[in-house]
């Protein structure tokens, strides 16, 4: 990453620091009640959506802290396995989307990822696995495994249905308008990964997990409390902002953005938007580009829950985003901005075209891309 050479700078002082990504405590959401601090939590969401499509979200009050690191302790039993028995439950068995993916298995942008993971889907009735996404999840086969993981998958879909919530009243939806975003996601096609990442040798072609886009609804990262692995990408057109002291501008700062660390914080998951958001706003809040380089020496365990709509779900802009952006402020003399409307999806179709494109030329899997 080269500074622009347009640009000069004197001294480190002169950039801008970035503030981290906001925090937001769910728990007014959790009860009944509460009006003040539930207007409070849905206009941060409302605010962190338009600024970062990131934000931490403070879920303490929600789950006991001891149940993800259970998680990850049985996710490191599975990695730590000899790869004949991880093979198992490898990815070919099924529909080609559920179950194990080797390390560097996965490409992103043509690269090969270096991480090793589990993704399970909704389960489906009458599964078929020659068909794409409609075959069985593979559990490893550690005692205490699949019951640990069903019981997280409840209380994530659960929060998402919450998260959702506060996030209609952020856009200011009628209760009406309310229901019926929720009644898009109360079948939610979810889709939970285990990613285990061992270090980003430092000659490595590729990263941890390249740049990408979430393509879903809302994204739950829970990971292992190693620094410096997740990224997020904010573009900031035209400014020059430094993320880290130790480092000279010339290396951490682009022109069109900068990219800041999303380390984990004690008692929340990390929270994104996928592009089903940015239908649902007409592109008011952005899908962000986030990546992960894992350089440290430990092995590190995410998480990732994505809390997707129904697999029929209809999306398209929503009355209120489309209001938020009619009232946006006019300039003097100038006419109202004329906003295009982002095209309709059926989700589930949108999902398939994209495993369509999950395999590159050499049948390897990219999921990011
Ligand atoms: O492991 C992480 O921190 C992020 C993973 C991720 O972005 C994803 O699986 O979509
Ligand atoms: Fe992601």
């Amino acid at each position: 990453m080269a500074a622009p050479s347009r640009l000069s700078y004197a001294t480190t002082d002169d950039y801008p620091k970035l503030s981290s990504l906001p925090i937001i405590d769910i728990s007014p959401y959790l009860s009944p009640g509460n009006r003040g601090k539930r207007m409070s939590t849905a206009a941060a969401l409302h605010s962190a959506c338009l600024e970062y499509g990131f934000f931490y979200l403070d879920i303490s009050k929600f789950v006991d802290p001891k149940e993800p690191e259970e998680l990850t302790r049985l996710a490191r039993e599975f990695f730590a396995l000899p790869e004949e028995e991880k093979d198992k439950i490898a990815l070919r068995n099924e529909d080609g989307a559920r179950g194990y993916a080797r390390l560097k298995e996965n490409v992103t942008n043509g690269l090969a990822d270096n991480h090793e993971g589990i993704d399970f889907y909704r389960p489906v009735e009458s599964p078929d696995k020659t068909k794409p996404l409609w075959g069985s999840n593979q559990w490893p086969s550690i005692p205490g495994f699949r019951e640990r993981y069903e019981a997280w998958i409840e209380k994530m879909k659960q929060l998402g249905v919450i998260v959702m919530e506060a996030m209609a009243a952020g856009l200011g939806m009628t209760p009406e308008e309310c229901e019926d975003l929720k009644s898009q996601v109360t079948d939610s096609f979810w889709v939970m990964r285990i990613i285990g990442y061992p270090p980003l040798p430092n000659d490595y072609q590729g990263f941890s997990c390249g740049a990408h886009k979430d393509y879903g609804c809302l994204t739950f990262l829970y990971a292992d409390p190693t620094p410096g692995a997740l990224e997020v990408f904010l573009g900031r057109p035209g400014h020059l902002v430094q993320t880290a002291p130790d480092i000279p501008p010339s290396e951490n700062v682009e022109q069109s953005g900068v990219w800041i660390k999303a380390d984990p914080i004690p008692g929340c998951v990390v929270c994104n938007i996928g592009e089903m958001w940015e239908i649902w706003t007409n592109g008011l809040y952005k899908s962000t580009l986030h990546r992960v380089i894992h350089r440290s020496s430990n092995y590190r365990v995410s998480i990732p829950f994505f809390f997707e709509p129904n697999f029929d779900a209809y999306i398209q802009p929503l009355p209120a985003a489309l209001r938020i952006q009619d009232d946006e402020p006019q300039r003097p003399g100038k006419p109202a901005p004329e906003h295009k409307k982002y095209e309709p999806v059926v989700y589930g179709k949108f999902l398939l075209s994209k495993v369509a494109n999950n395999f590159d030329t050499n049948g390897a899997k990219s999921r990011y891309n």
